[in-house]
């Protein structure tokens, strides 16, 4: 059992502000000029061996820029994905007995790494390949990769310490073991955080992993996994598996030692793994843990005595920044006559006025969409409400995909709150207003509940202290991430837990002891000092 010493104390990583002139600047720019100045392989890591792998390649584009090849992988085959399973089982033994410490030494290694000498990488192998702002990437692959890493920690010492009540005689104690089998975690692309926290978590716990990141994010996977691999991870841990994953699946959620499923992405993903496990219940040697955190379609409910300048600030940075790619931003947006006539001219002419562009150009605001799925996708939308009489395009709606994948932060009224501009998630810079008459905000609330099968993210906007519990109550169930007066997004590790119910996943809360403890087969140990010698009661002579 593992001796329980005290960590060092977390803190959120403090966010750099690249101002001109600025050290951080500098390094930036020099690595994204690096990094943007050539194509690289973006192998497999198997049992620590790179390996690039059997099945057809894949190219790693930049998005603003698609002419732009950053690196080429190629997609698993089966064979890599048995090989990726047998390394994960052969490192098991030697990883669950490695102590909690020397496990955590390396998590808390690669978390000063990054928040030092591989910032600047990581950011601008995120800003490159997910086209991210470097405000946006530094919130992600910089402070929250590290705030996993060691928030992390913390909280799976607190658990190891967590130990049960011993009375006279008997020493009871709980001993958290790592799942018995492998865990499989897949990653999405708009995170560079949640892409390294995924594997690293379970792994943590003692658990070995199966890591298949989402081939638009490999670029800065790869680097992250050069990241663990300098910090000591060891070979085998976490075995990097690339492509798309239908052959990976294929092997892993049919291996009877599948221990777990560590899932990001969007709910349909989420729904056919969920369904691959069940028909495979009764093979596997334990039930294997599922968490899964999935799409969202976040609300903004304005009151009629919300401030108009929060409720602009609060949909503008809410639903387009990083172009409306969180899982978190603002899709819809409830807004009371009164408010929306305060707030309607400037929200649209500060929206038109959003830079858009090639990331490396610090000045823009927003960059390009992830790929030409996305694009011709997020077309789509905007050329159908064009024509749609129930709404009306009030900012953007132009799509232009010459040079990168460039969509216009829109802004969409829309009479009919049942339309689907209300209910699906589209992940992108998309955002339906419905306005509503200022005494029906009872009504609205209903709307905003039962209006979408996700439970997410959603903020209240009010000045109305009664409206913020009326609102407070009636959404409880609407969303796992509920903000008053703020945007719904940028969630801090250690400060909002993040996840959602419903069909937004299982709400586990990425970055908390919650979320650790799905990675752990407790066991609870009763040791009797003095063991009685006879079997009959007192009472029986
Ligand atoms: N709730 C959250 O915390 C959260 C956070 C980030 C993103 N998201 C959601 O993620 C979605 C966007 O991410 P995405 O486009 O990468 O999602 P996605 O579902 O398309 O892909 C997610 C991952 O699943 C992989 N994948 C798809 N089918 C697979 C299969 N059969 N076997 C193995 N892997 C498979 C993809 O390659 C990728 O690695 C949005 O819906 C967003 O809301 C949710
Ligand atoms: N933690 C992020 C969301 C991650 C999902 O994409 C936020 O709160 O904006």
């Amino acid at each position: 059992m593992d001796a329980v010493t005290n960590v060092p104390l977390p803190q959120n990583e403090p966010v750099l502000s690249y101002a001109p002139g600025s050290a951080e600047r500098e390094e930036l720019v020099a690595k994204l000029e690096e990094l943007g100045s050539r194509s690289i392989d973006l192998p497999m890591r198997i049992g620590g061996e790179s390996r690039m792998g059997g099945g057809e390649p894949i190219d790693v584009v930049q998005p603003h820029r698609h002419a732009a090849v950053l690196g080429t992988m190629r997609n698993a085959t089966r064979e890599d994905a048995r090989d990726a399973v047998a390394a994960a089982k052969a490192a098991a033994p030697a990883w669950r007995a490695m102590s909690f410490d020397d496990r955590a030494a390396i998590l808390l290694r690669a978390a000063e790494l990054l928040s030092g000498p591989w910032r600047a990488t990581i950011n601008a192998a995120t800003m490159l390949g997910q086209s991210k702002t470097v405000q946006q990437a530094e919130i992600d692959s910089a402070c929250e990769l590290i705030d996993f890493w060691r928030f992390n920690v913390s909280y799976a010492r607190d658990l190891i310490a967590q130990q049960p009540l011993s009375v006279k005689g008997v020493w009871n104690r709980m001993e958290q073991r790592p799942l018995e089998g492998f865990v499989y975690a897949i990653t999405p692309f708009n995170f560079t955080a949640i892409a390294g926290n995924l594997p690293t978590a379970p792994a943590l716990m003692g658990n070995v992993v199966v890591w298949k990141p989402s081939p638009t994010q490999q670029f800065a996977a790869e680097l992250t996994m050069r990241l663990l691999e300098e910090a000591g991870m060891p070979p085998g841990v976490i075995n990097m598996v690339t492509g798309d994953g239908l052959a990976v699946s294929d092997v892993a959620l049919n291996d009877p030692e599948l221990a777990g499923v560590h899932f990001t992405g969007s709910t349909r993903t989420f729904q056919h793994l969920w369904r691959s496990v069940g028909e495979n219940i009764a093979n596997y040697r334990s039930y294997p843990r599922i968490v899964g955190e999935t799409g969202g379609k976040d609300f903004i409910v304005a009151h009629s005595s919300a401030d108009p300048e929060v409720l602009r600030t609060a949909i503008v940075r809410g639903a387009f920044e990083y172009q409306g790619q969180k899982c978190s931003a603002a899709s819809r947006a409830f807004v009371a006559r009164s408010v929306w006539e305060q707030v309607r001219d400037d929200l649209v002419t500060e929206t038109e006025a959003l830079t858009m562009g090639d990331v490396t150009d610090l000045s823009n605001f927003v960059g390009a969409v992830i790929d030409r799925r996305a694009f011709d996708k997020l077309a789509k939308v905007l050329e159908d409400a064009k024509s749609d009489p129930t709404l009306t395009v009030l900012a953007g709606g132009t799509a232009d995909d010459s040079v990168g994948y460039f969509v216009r932060p829109t802004i969409i009224e829309g009479t009919d709150p049942s339309h689907d501009v209300f209910r699906t998630e589209y992940f992108g810079p998309v955002v339906a207003v419905h306005v509503y008459e200022d005494e029906k905000f009872d009504e609205v609330l209903k709307v905003v509940d039962e209006g979408s099968a996700y439970a997410l993210t959603g903020a209240v906007l009010a000045r109305d202290r009664a409206a913020v519990a009326k609102a407070s109550e009636a959404l409880r169930f609407a969303a796992g991430n509920f903000y008053v007066n703020d945007r719904p997004t940028g969630s801090i590790v250690g400060q909002q837990p993040f996840g959602g119910g419903r069909a937004s996943g299982t709400n586990d809360k990425a970055g908390s002891a919650q979320n650790l403890s799905r990675w752990s087969s407790p066991r609870a140990i009763k040791e009797t000092f003095v063991a009685p010698t006879v079997s009959s009661y007192p009472h029986q002579g």
